[in-house]
């Protein structure tokens, strides 16, 4: 049963606006949450993930703000996490609120390309969710403080699909220095006390004070400041929290308004989707509170920045280490024509392939300009490794690049048994499969294939004559993985 400090019910009587009961507050703050997912549209459409749960039992409705949101309920409820399809990257578990500031983000963004922060990622909902809506196009700066979650988001965007991004590892603060002016839009879902998520975490608002709000408001000032200066003239930012009081929310916002007041405009959301007003206050933000859709609490700020404002510091020095070098001429046709003859991989357009070392990776092409503004985690995804003769596709990017069942290349669809195997780290008995995958087999030359389960790729494995050996890296391998 979920505790919730009375300082707290005291505080937040006071900020509930007129139309809301603190005793329905208290009931919804006590009531379990609805489960929620995210269709990731970079594997699947929402319409064929209905399609292929349905018959396993799941129910889906829709989520009014997010076309590729559902509330699910089950007629047995699954360990979610090690479910294949999870595993597979076709869905994400997101909280059907912490889907609007993507939503509220790109409402309007009309670039095809664009350059987008993250100023805090982890672990990656939101930001898998907008490399989602960019369709894996133009540039996503994902950034973590944290050292942990950094590892968790970096999984996270690996499980989903996500290529278009460059991984910092900063304290958001730097951003408004680092890359001044640089950003078509940015999302700061800034860490918050987290007042909206008892429904989650029945610990959520146990030790709740005062003192802790106002500490964590002064870190939030800082990273919208920051965030601000970040962003290009012109452009929007939003700004967004889990948590219920206004010193983190309302008042952070106008903190940025009194520093820039002729450069700040807040953009109204009561009309993001149908029924925003009921959550819209009076300066156009949505303040969600658990009661309002039966969700989590939320906060939601849009900010348009109308001109260019001064640097607060001065533009730091290039970084000069870029262990990177771009690919010759002839291994790039030559590494061409592998992926797209072994597994009808065309490189991305808007893509760069660079080397280091014995890899090959993609890189964003938007990431350029960026080259030596700062140090990046990450950039892309491992493409391949250079052999002595020829490439070797990387796991990442066989699961990224490859989304369709291609019938022009050797490739295996796994019932659900040999998927579970594969996931295992186990190999599979050529006599598990179908007489008729048995026969198409024969027919092949031995050596590496993709292997897929509801037309989605799982991974590569070795046609061995008798069995496929599992191509798993072994990091990925999860004893529990199931049907
Ligand atoms: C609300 S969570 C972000 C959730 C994430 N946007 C998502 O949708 O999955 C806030 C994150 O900010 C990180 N953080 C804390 N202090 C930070 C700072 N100074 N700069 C950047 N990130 C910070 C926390 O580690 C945490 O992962």
């Amino acid at each position: 049963m979920a505790q919730i400090n009375p300082n707290f019910i005291k505080h937040i009587q006071q900020e509930l606006p007129n139309g809301l009961h603190l005793d329905e507050f208290i009931d919804y703050c006590l009531k379990p949450l609805r489960k929620s997912i995210r269709v990731n549209t970079l594997k699947i459409s929402a319409t064929d993930f209905q399609a292929l749960m349905q018959p396993k039992g799941w129910h889906f409705e829709a989520i009014p703000w997010c076309n590729d949101g559902f509330w699910v309920t089950f007629e047995q409820e699954p360990v979610i996490g090690n479910l294949i399809e999870h595993i597979q990257g076709l869905f994400y578990v997101q909280e059907a609120s912490s889907m609007l500031p993507p939503i509220a983000l790109f409402d309007n963004l009309s670039l095809t390309h664009p350059t987008i922060l993250d100023v805090a990622s982890a672990p990656g909902s939101k930001s898998t969710q907008m490399a989602a809506m960019m369709q894996n196009n133009g540039l996503l700066v994902a950034n973590e403080y944290s050292s942990s979650r950094v590892k968790v988001l970096h999984a996270n965007m690996l499980r989903m699909g996500v290529y278009n991004t460059a991984l910092t590892h900063f304290d958001g603060r730097v951003f408004g220095e680092y890359m001044y002016e640089q950003f078509d839009a940015i999302l700061l879902d800034a860490p918050c006390g987290g007042e909206g998520t008892i429904r989650k975490d029945s610990n959520a608002l146990k030790n709740w004070q005062l003192e802790d709000v106002i500490a964590i408001a002064e870190t939030q000032q800082e990273l919208i400041t920051s965030a601000f200066l970040a962003l290009k003239p012109g452009a929007e930012m939003v700004y967004s929290t889990c948590t219920l009081s206004q010193l983190e929310n309302q008042q952070i916002c106008q903190f940025l308004k009194q520093q820039y007041p002729n450069e700040v405009e807040f953009v109204p959301l009561d009309k993001l989707f149908n029924g925003a007003d009921k959550a819209c206050t009076p300066e156009g933000f949505l303040h969600v509170w658990p009661q309002t859709y039966d969700s989590e609490g939320f906060f939601v700020a849009k900010i348009k920045k109308l001109a260019s404002v001064a640097r607060l510091k001065k533009q730091p020095k290039p970084q000069k280490v870029f262990p990177f070098t771009d690919i010759p001429a002839k291994d790039l046709q030559i590494l061409s024509h592998y992926l797209l003859k072994q597994y009808q991989i065309s490189l991305p357009q808007n893509s760069q392939i660079k080397v280091r070392d014995k890899e090959c990776w993609l890189f964003p092409q938007s990431i350029m300009p960026l080259i030596g503004k700062m140090r990046y985690q990450r950039i892309g995804i491992k493409l391949a490794d250079i052999l002595k003769k020829g490439f070797k596709i990387k796991h990442e990017a066989l699961i990224a690049l490859t989304t369709d069942n291609f019938t022009g290349e050797p490739s295996i669809e796994l019932d659900a048994n040999s998927a579970v195997n594969f996931l295992k780290g186990r190999d599979i008995a050529v006599t598990d499969l179908s007489i008729e995958q048995q026969h198409y087999l024969q027919a092949q030359v031995h050596g590496e294939m993709r292997v897929l389960h509801s037309g989605a790729t799982l991974g590569m494995v070795k046609y061995l004559g008798h069995r496929l050996k599992n191509g798993l890296p072994r990091e990925l391998v999860n004893d529990n993985a199931c049907m």
